[in-house]
């Protein structure tokens, strides 16, 4: 477990962090997100001491690590896997060497190195690429061969930094993939920094909003798509849909499920008057598909809807107008 306590980090005299508090469970996968500039790296890399912090803690399994000398970090760095956007590959190195790199520092012998590379290189799927360079691999597989290093060590952490954003969409989907695979594998706990929502959407359990270095929202994913902040849309750039004063407006919004997805067809039958769909979304989530429905409707079919959605359980908000 991960915890961040009243955490402040400055840079001279700018406050970059701002009274962070976060806990992460073991085997979670939690994205932070934010403008450029929020935070989020910084953030990431007080998790294993890369950046020092003024105040608050950091505590990985209980153990505070602010006070850790050179070697006790070490030691809790071993936990900690980390992963970039530039791979941090040696590119006159074969990808079996790469990958030993962290091995060969900590004095391993030749034959664990050996096992251990045919472990995680088939756990990332490059069993077949060791005697390459890394100039013979795609991006993907190179982001594969600086997983594979990392998940040498065993950590219970992998902390991933705009992991995938050098990636195209299809490298991108594979190593998603495969951190969610390792995840289930091998619990290890995932932190990702990352300015794609894609990312958010696509693997996080719980996504946590970062602006000027204040931690604004921290939600389920589902959660957070359901009923979007405005934190949350101003980074998807979206903007409120004005209210027509001639309807009411209400937003039906919930994950699919079998009470659910003929939302439309359902509503059609109760409603008497013509509604509008002034917008209508799908996401798919980690944790699965979203809907949301924008509708206009008259004030006569508001109570029959809302009495339907509240008999089937179904979210939603009606826009309060207020008495204009
Ligand atoms: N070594 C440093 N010295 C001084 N200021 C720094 C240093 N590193 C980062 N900063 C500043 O700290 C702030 C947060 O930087 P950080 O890299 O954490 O943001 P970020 O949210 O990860 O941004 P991006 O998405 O652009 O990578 C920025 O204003 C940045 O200029």
């Amino acid at each position: 477990m991960i915890e961040i306590k009243n955490l402040n980090k400055f840079y001279g005299e700018k406050q970059i962090l701002k009274n962070i508090n976060l806990t992460i469970e073991d085997g979670e996968i939690i994205g932070i997100i934010g403008e450029s500039g929020a935070g989020k790296s910084t953030l990431l890399n007080c998790l294993n001491r890369l950046e020092d912090f003024e105040e608050g803690s950091v505590l990985i399994d209980g153990k505070e690590i602010k006070y850790l000398n050179y070697n006790q970090l070490k030691g809790i760095r071993k936990n900690i896997g980390m992963i970039f956007q530039g791979f941090s590959l040696i590119n006159r190195k074969s990808i079996y060497k790469n990958i030993a790199m962290p091995m060969e520092c900590w004095g391993y012998k030749p034959d664990e190195i050996d096992m251990k590379i045919l472990e995680v290189s088939k756990l990332v799927g490059l069993e077949d690429k060791l005697k390459c360079k890394p100039k013979e691999l795609s991006g993907g597989q190179k982001q594969r061969v600086a997983i594979a290093r990392a998940l040498t060590q065993n950590p219970k952490i992998l902390l991933c930094d705009e992991c995938t954003s050098a990636l195209d969409p299809a490298n991108t989907k594979s190593i998603l993939n495969l951190l969610k695979s390792l995840r289930e594998k091998l619990n290890i706990t995932i932190v990702i920094v990352t300015h794609e929502m894609s990312v958010i959407q696509n693997i996080c359990d719980r996504v946590a909003i970062i602006k000027d270095g204040k931690l604004v929202q921290v939600e389920q994913v589902d959660k957070a798509f359901i009923n979007k902040s405005e934190y949350l849309k101003e980074l998807l750039g979206e903007q409120n849909i004005e209210a027509d004063e001639n309807y009411e407006n209400i937003i039906i919004s919930s994950l699919y499920n079998e009470n659910n997805k003929d939302i439309i067809y359902q509503l059609n039958k109760h409603i008497k008057s013509k509604y509008i769909i002034k917008a209508a979304e799908f996401i798919n989530t980690s944790k699965g598909r979203i809907f949301k429905y924008n509708i206009d409707l008259s004030e006569d079919d508001l109570e029959t809807v809302i009495e339907y959605l509240d008999r089937n359980n179904i979210n939603y908000f009606h826009i309060d107008r207020g008495e204009e």
